[in-house]
């Protein structure tokens, strides 16, 4: 991997300002999905190496909190300052450990960046209140106070802006973290922190540990020490991290799966839905919380729609994300292709009709082709199964009623996408999509500025945002006698 700055790649853990091999000398090997080819190795770490970073984050705490909100903030914009300056690096890394192309790499990490950004500023925007008292010789004050140690445990579709969402918060608000990255792209977390150190924010604010999830997640959820923590994966870790977190009553985010219906009208700008389509559903592969993972059209216009939305599925270039004019990389691994084979053929089986892709990619990297099922009916698994990957199953629909039932018919609540021209549609709409964001006419909702996050199966608390440091923090009541 040719880095302008060698010294991003990091094969060690960051753990109290010091960057440490695992205790007993294990470690986990990182391949390229485009090719299968040995990236790097990282640490093997477990409970132990998660406890000694718990108390160094804890001993960190005491000193961090009593920096001033807009000195955080200047070591949090230095830290952005460095972020964007290795932005070529950092996506280069991003691409070699996760498969998405590098055009998608460069804008994960202007996106990552946009979140330390964002919250270098928010900090500085925590008040309290001072509330007119019901007695005499009485002040009543309303303080906020970080809340201490924090948790993260983060992905591997999206390797740097899901550690940035939960890091930059906590860190605004005076708190300080323990980082545990996905083991298929640890280097993009590692890279991050070897940056933040770089900023100037002290030893044991931001730590990272890779290796044993469950016996690290066990280790975060459980240790009374951690006062807070914030998920983003499948629900069903989701769900066990909640479990454990319940045992000392930590504050929890959880950002967890999805389901997402993408709704096309009769009276929709088809060559716009087209287009948003396409990046919803194929951005990262289809690797990502939010794609279009249900496609439905109303009756009037769903022939044209299959017409057109073939030609641009089979416009997508399947290929090695290093490699320009490559829309579409890998799926993360094998299990994916496995996965995704086993979504065809159901949906054949059911009467669904290939009219792209379908296939496992001739090339030697875990890919798969760009697909569209057309005439993709309920009984089928892609209705119910949040796909993560490059299929996009067309659903038709009658009316409303019908598209409001077809779309609420899943145990999740992210995102959902709406393509229409009629006002009164959208407002009506908008209020009976039971999800936590709603793209009206836009296919791309997440940024920093907006609350992102679900109901349901997924998840709990929403990230970025003015909202987005809330959980952070906590709230202290004064009763003052005057
Ligand atoms: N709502 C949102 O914003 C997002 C939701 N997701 C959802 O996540 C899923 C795909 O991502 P994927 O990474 O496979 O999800 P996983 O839930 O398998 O993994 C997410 C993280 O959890 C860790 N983990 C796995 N098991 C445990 C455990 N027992 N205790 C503690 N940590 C554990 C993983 O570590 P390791 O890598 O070592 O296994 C990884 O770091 C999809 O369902 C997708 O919808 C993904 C991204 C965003
Ligand atoms: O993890 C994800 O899938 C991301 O949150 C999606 S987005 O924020 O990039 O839209």
């Amino acid at each position: 991997m040719q880095l302008k700055n060698p010294d991003l790649l990091r094969h060690q853990c960051l753990i109290n300002g010091q960057w440490l091999s695992a205790t007993e000398g294990g470690v986990i090997e990182v391949t390229n999905p485009a090719n299968g080819e040995l990236v790097g190795v990282v640490p093997k770490m477990g409970k132990a190496e998660t406890a000694v970073a718990i108390e160094g984050a804890n001993v960190a705490f005491q000193a961090w909190r009593e920096y001033t909100a807009k000195e955080r903030g200047t070591l949090l914009r230095k830290w952005f300052d460095l972020i964007m300056a290795n932005q070529a690096d950092l996506a280069l890394i991003m691409t070699i450990e996760q498969g998405k192309p590098l055009a998608e790499s460069m804008g994960e990490i202007a996106f990552a960046a946009a979140y330390v950004d964002w919250f270098a500023e928010e900090g500085k925007r925590v008040y309290g209140d001072l509330i007119p008292a019901t007695q005499r010789n009485r002040q009543l004050v309303v303080m906020k106070e970080p809340v201490g140690v924090c948790a993260a445990v983060t992905p591997w579709n999206f390797p740097a802006a899901m550690i940035t969402r939960k890091a930059a918060p906590a860190l605004a608000a005076g708190c300080t973290i323990v980082i545990k990255p996905a083991s298929q792209t640890p280097f993009s977390a590692l890279a991050l922190c070897y940056l933040a150190e770089q900023a100037g924010i002290p030893a044991g604010v931001i730590n990272v540990v890779t290796g044993d999830s469950g016996a690290i997640g066990t280790e975060l959820s459980t240790n009374p020490t951690v006062r807070k923590l914030s998920f983003t994966g499948s629900t069903s870790v989701g769900i066990k991290l909640m479990e454990q977190s319940a045992s000392t009553v930590k504050k929890v985010t959880m950002e967890l799966g999805g389901n997402a219906p993408f709704i096309v009208f009769n009276d929709a700008d088809l060559d716009a839905a087209v287009e948003g389509a396409i990046v919803s559903k194929f951005r990262n592969s289809g690797q990502t919380c939010v794609c279009a993972n249900r496609i439905l059209v109303q009756e009037g216009v769903y022939e044209e729609f299959i017409k057109r939305f073939t030609i641009a599925v089979n416009a997508l270039k399947l290929g090695n994300g290093m490699e320009p004019g490559v829309t579409s990389g890998p799926v993360i691994d094998a299990k994916a292709v496995k996965f995704m084979t086993a979504l065809v053929d159901d949906a054949k089986a059911k009467g669904g009709k290939i009219v792209a892709g379908g296939k496992v990619g001739d090339l030697p990297g875990t890919f798969f082709e760009p697909t569209l099922v057309a005439y993709a009916s309920e009984d089928m698994r892609v209705a119910k199964e949040e796909i993560f990957g490059p299929i996009a199953p067309v659903f038709a629909f009658k009316d409303e009623a019908d598209a409001i039932r077809l779309a609420n018919d899943t145990e999740y609540g992210l995102a959902c996408y709406l393509y229409t021209n009629d006002n009164k549609r959208i407002w009506k709409m908008s209020s009976k999509l039971e999800y936590g964001m709603v793209g009206i006419n836009v296919s791309l909702v997440a940024t920093e500025v907006a609350p992102f996050g679900g109901m349901k199966a997924s998840g709990v608390g929403r990230e970025g945002s003015k909202y987005g440091i809330d959980d952070y923090l906590e709230i202290k009541y004064l009763c003052i006698e005057t």
